[in-house]
């Protein structure tokens, strides 16, 4: 069995990697760490938990952890990049969820992140975390960047029609929505339910921190840089991402539906819904999958992609989880088979 640690338990995305992890066939989940939880109980915090964990939160400390084979970091970002080094010393690989290795320049990620990077060296090797496009490196990976929320619904969208050059890299747009637990546990005036609920709005026009993310990780994949709008909401549901994403083609286009089927035909958590679908948060709530519809409204020359996923799943706790399978030469979905909820 492998022994996993989970740094950041008590948070969305923690408890999203146990209740994955208690079922997964080859995980023994042996740590979860809390500061303020410290000693208490799991099941306690997580009555849904009884009877499938029963440890203890401990301290984020080096001791609790050294025992593992991974270590999971759901914590905000400006943690993981303090510990990661002590942990692949010992042997342990890790899986980081916030955003401490994510972007290759230093520089680029300490304007966004407004800190001071603390370990650049470990910048190099970490592998960015989104299968569909880095599988064969994930599996030799020791230290794993996950991708963002939004830059998993996004990269997703645009990749069949960047791989093949069939639209303009310059014009990208993404207007993005999330829901509440996209901000975490903590509490915020901002996602409060008289303040969230009933109402919906962009924010971070100017700059959100995915924007670097995304835009990187598309130029990976164009060859080049890309131009790229990309506006989030936020929206009074709890789980999901709708990504409706705009580019202009280049000229006549290909069948964008069987280019879109043709790329993700062996992609077991990226679903192309039929031609004419609208894509919909609640048919991944719960699940690992991304859900994507391709328009070309009025045979015009703008594509319009519509992709959906569970910010915790897709967008950050299951995409770790399938992470680590590769890692570990797991079978891909192991533990990761589940039908979304519905209604
Ligand atoms: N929510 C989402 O949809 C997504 C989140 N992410 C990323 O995943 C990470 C976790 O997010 P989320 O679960 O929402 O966050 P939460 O705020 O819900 O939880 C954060 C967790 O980290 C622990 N923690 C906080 N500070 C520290 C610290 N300095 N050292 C050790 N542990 C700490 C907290 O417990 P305690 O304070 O008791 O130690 C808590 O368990 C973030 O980086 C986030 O950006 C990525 C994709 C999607
Ligand atoms: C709705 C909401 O507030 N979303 C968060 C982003 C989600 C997140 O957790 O960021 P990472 O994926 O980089 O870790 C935000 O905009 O700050």
């Amino acid at each position: 069995m492998i022994r996993a640690g989970i740094v950041g338990g008590t948070g969305y995305t923690g408890v999203e990697l146990l209740r994955i992890l208690v079922l997964h066939p080859q995980v023994d989940v042996s740590v979860v760490t809390s500061r303020a939880d410290a000693g208490s109980r799991v099941d306690k915090l997580y009555p849904s938990l009884r009877g499938y964990c029963d440890l203890q939160f401990s301290p984020p400390e080096l001791e609790y952890l050294q025992d593992c084979d991974v270590v999971f970091f759901a914590t905000p970002n400006g943690t993981a990049m303090l510990m990661a080094e002590a942990l692949l010393e010992h042997g342990i690989k890790v899986i980081d969820l916030s955003a401490d290795f994510r972007i290759k320049d230093p520089a680029e990620w300490e304007k966004w992140y407004g800190m001071q990077h603390a370990s650049p060296e470990l910048i190099d090797e970490a592998v960015y975390g989104l299968p569909e496009v880095n599988r064969e490196q994930i599996k030799q990976a020791r230290l794993i960047a996950c991708p963002g929320c939004y830059p998993t619904a996004v990269q997703l969208g645009f990749l069949p029609l960047l791989e093949a050059s069939v639209v303009d890299a310059n014009g990208l747009v993404a207007d993005v929505k999330s829901g509440v637990s996209g901000a975490g546990r903590k509490a915020e005036i901002s996602s409060l339910m008289s303040e969230a609920g009933e109402s919906f709005k962009a924010y971070a026009v100017a700059g959100h921190r995915h924007l670097p993310e995304i835009r990187q990780g598309l130029a990976r994949v164009a060859g080049n840089a890309v131009g790229l709008t990309f506006v989030p909401h936020l929206t009074p549901m709890i789980r999901g991402i709708h990504a409706t994403l705009y580019a202009r083609l280049h000229g006549r286009a290909a069948d964008l539906q069987a280019l879109f089927e043709e790329r993700y035909r062996e992609e077991r958590f990226v679903d192309v819904l039929p031609a004419g679908s609208h894509a919909d948060t609640r048919n991944v709530r719960g699940s690992n999958r991304c859900q994507i519809a391709v328009h070309q409204p009025q045979g015009g020359d703008t594509v319009v992609v519509l992709s959906v996923i569970d910010n915790l799943v897709k967008g950050a706790s299951g995409q770790a989880v399938q992470n680590m399978n590769l890692m570990f030469g797991l079978a891909e979905a192991a533990g990761l088979e589940t039908v979304a909820l519905y209604p």
